[in-house]
């Protein structure tokens, strides 16, 4: 059994220091497929547990701005590794947790790691880690990529998670009563077509969004799924048609 990992993250949060530091030499590169976006993914066992892991392009966000966006997002979305890590910079939260919360709505399979501990030390900044777990919902653990610190403390986290022994139940970000009523009104719509496969209320928000590259995404991997239903291939293209 080989669990699969993704490092997330804003651009220079320590993603492939960490990566780098996991794999040492077992990692290879090449290209995501029809894209310019490196792909590094490297191989790794941690007491005992087998972890293929894959190091996403930093970003702000993960709508459909860019390549680099587009593509953490799909392997978020559609490849469902096992665990996200959200690398985030300990020494701008604010910033960073944008992104933390996007991934935490597309899926529950996350740990937050908030990296460059060192670095937030020397400049005198606290964080209360036992707040931030209880107010997202997922587990967060503090380390230094460079230094090497935290890392057994993040696989503990990381094998819970994994392995199914704790399931976070991130928090629900609401939107204003318009927007909610319309999710509310799509989700069954969503479900019926596309089942319980990708995260219902996402999937909603992106539809409201008008995000075509997430539908052109979707219709992909609904094509390459043997099961999949015409009628369900169907509703993709009329997806953006029916929320505006
Ligand atoms: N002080 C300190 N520096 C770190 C730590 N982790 C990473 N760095 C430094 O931060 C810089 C960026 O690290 P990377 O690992 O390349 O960051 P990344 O997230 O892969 O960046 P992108 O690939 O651009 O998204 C490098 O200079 C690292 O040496 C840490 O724990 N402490
Ligand atoms: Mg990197």
């Amino acid at each position: 059994m080989t669990y699969t990992l993704a490092l997330a993250g804003n651009p220079n949060t320590g993603k492939s220091t960490l990566f780098n530091t996991l794999t040492g030499m077992r990692q290879h590169t090449g290209n995501w497929a029809g894209k310019t976006v490196v792909r590094a993914e490297g191989e790794f066992t941690r007491s005992g547990t087998s972890y293929r892991i894959i190091d996403l392009p930093g970003t702000y966000s993960l709508y459909s701005n860019s390549a680099d966006e587009e593509v953490a997002r799909d392997y978020i979305i559609f490849e469902q590794p096992d665990v996200t890590i959200v690398v985030i910079d300990a020494t701008s939260l604010e910033r960073n947790l944008n992104l933390a919360l996007q991934v935490l709505e597309m899926t529950n399979r996350v740990v937050v790691c908030v990296n460059l501990m060192d670095e937030a030390k020397k400049l005198g900044i606290r964080i209360d880690l036992d707040k931030m777990k209880k107010r997202l919902g997922v587990p967060v653990v503090a380390i230094s990529a460079r230094n090497k610190t935290g890392i057994d403390a993040l696989f503990t986290q990381v094998e819970l998670v994994a392995s199914g022994a704790l399931v976070p139940q991130p928090v629900k970000i609401p939107y204003n009563e318009d927007i909610e009523r319309k999710i509310e009104e799509l989700e069954p719509y969503i479900l019926e077509t596309l089942g319980t496969r990708y995260p219902t209320r996402w999937i909603a928000l992106r539809l409201l969004d008008g995000d075509e590259s997430l539908l052109q995404s979707l219709k992909a991997n609904m094509d390459a799924l043997p099961g999949t239903s015409q009628s369900s291939k169907e509703v993709i293209p009329h997806g953006h048609t029916v929320c505006h």
